[in-house]
């Protein structure tokens, strides 16, 4: 085959896998009805957690390892090998996901076939993004009520602006808990840019049996979120916000050994942050980068979305006051949000089915005014959690329940306040180490 009919035949295959991600999951809006939460006080605020906990040294000098350099190539050159399409050395395998942006596919080195690699393919300049402009309109209109776990985007850039920033964050990246990139290909001939990650075989985090029902045991929760923990806490020391924490972010190695934070398609990298994080000045200051009006912008998951990003949903706002800045804190709320996923196999804030379906404006209106429930038992392992308001005393005996704990670390986490929402270092030296991680 020559190379031109190589090139046809994987941009039609790259077609393929970049068809909208919004028609399929428009289709399926069974959303699963949950009873709305009787406990309807909007501001339920933890009280027994030692707000000021003393900081502690060894958490506050993380030392990281400097990230591995990123190699760019200007050239992609596309042919076949053994009827499979490969992308200069790489050989496509199989698909492995669509995101938002583009195709993940799973490829092999030519040079060296043990090595396994994921390949994310981006069209710079993508139909869909004007698609989206227009699904955009009509949610905004009520006509299309958005699925909870597709991102939203307020804002449209192009594409290629989007995945240029993506590439830039992850440049930054050298964590054993964050999927590392390895290579980017960009070929200004080519329309498709190309980014060669490590990769994941062991799939995202999945943890509902599609019945509102767990299926992590509570011990597999406290791994998964542990490696989040750990992975969160490397991007906020480096000044990044994730902005899409969910379980289908984080994603198994091959082997389940352990869990990576990955699609950087909404973070957000600001350079204050990062000195105010590490002391540490950057040289290579990529302009993309330097856009903070870009934080003022709504993304994430809805379901995941903290009050903070929608505040002008919440009972009370009035035009004219001001936004609550956008800050870290957001990640902590989603992971709170993915916490209880695993626990509980649902998300927390569900309104019932007739008030949901109006728009995704009810969605907001919901995590910004209700509070979640804690069903009795959590986890496949069915632990119980004593209820929404399980003080986590200590027995006479000096041992302290699992539930009790997990709902009062859930409490601080969803804490609709973000100046008071638990952060990271409290998390790991408070007496809530429901995760056992070392402070050192
Ligand atoms: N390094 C990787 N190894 C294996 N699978 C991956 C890797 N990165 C992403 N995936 C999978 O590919 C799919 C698409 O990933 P991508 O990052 O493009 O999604 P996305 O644009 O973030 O999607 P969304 O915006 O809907 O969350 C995901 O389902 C993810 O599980």
């Amino acid at each position: 085959m020559n190379q031109s009919t190589a090139r046809d035949s994987f941009d039609s295959d790259v077609d393929d896998a970049l068809h909208d991600p919004y028609i399929d999951s428009d289709v399926d809006l069974d959303i699963p009805y949950a009873e709305p939460s009787t406990y309807n006080h909007p501001q339920v605020q933890p009280t027994t957690f030692p707000r000021n906990a003393p900081s502690n040294p060894a958490v506050s000098a993380l030392q990281y390892l400097e990230p591995g350099n990123v190699t760019t190539y200007d050239r992609a050159d596309m042919s076949r090998q053994d009827g499979r399409v490969m992308i200069n050395h790489y050989v496509l395998e199989s698909m492995v996901g669509r995101g938002q942006h583009g195709a993940v596919w799973k490829c092999h080195d030519h040079l060296n076939p043990n090595k396994i690699l994921a390949m994310k393919i981006v069209k710079r300049d993508n139909p869909k993004a004007k698609r989206e402009r227009q699904y955009k309109r009509l949610r905004q209109q009520g006509g299309i009520p958005r699925t909870e776990h597709v991102p939203v985007v307020d804002g449209i850039r192009t594409v290629e602006q989007d995945i240029r920033k993506e590439i830039a964050i992850m440049k930054k990246c050298f964590h054993p808990h964050v999927v590392r990139l390895y290579e980017v290909i960009d070929d200004r001939k080519n329309e498709c840019i190309h980014m060669v990650m490590e990769y994941l075989g062991g799939g995202e985090i999945k943890y509902t049996n599609g019945n509102q029902k767990p299926i992590l045991k509570v011990e597999q929760t406290r791994r998964i979120l542990r490696d989040a923990i750990l992975g969160l806490e490397y991007l906020h020391h480096q000044g990044i916000i994730h902005r899409d924490i969910k379980p289908g972010n984080l994603i198994w190695t091959t082997n389940h050994d352990r869990v990576k934070i990955a699609d950087f398609g909404t973070a957000h990298f600001s350079y204050a942050r990062r000195l105010a994080a590490s002391d540490k000045q950057d040289e290579d200051e990529d302009p993309i980068l330097l856009d903070e009006t870009a934080l003022a912008k709504k993304a994430g998951s809805p379901a995941f979305i903290a009050p903070e990003t929608v505040w002008e949903y919440t009972n009370g706002w009035q035009i004219g006051d001001s936004r609550p800045p956008i800050t870290k804190a957001i990640d902590i709320w989603a992971l709170g949000v993915t916490l209880y996923c695993l626990l509980f196999g649902k998300t927390p804030f569900r309104p019932p089915r007739e008030y949901y379906s109006l728009t995704e404006w009810n969605g907001y209106h919901w995590v910004c005014n209700h509070d979640w429930r804690a069903p009795s038992k959590m986890g496949f392992d069915e632990i119980p959690t004593g209820g929404r308001h399980a003080d986590p005393e200590e027995d006479e005996d000096g041992t302290v329940q699992e539930g009790p704990v997990v709902i009062h670390l859930l409490d601080h986490l969803l804490t609709k306040d973000y100046d008071l929402r638990i952060t990271l270092e409290e998390v790991k030296v408070g007496r809530l180490k429901f995760f056992g991680i070392s402070p050192c």
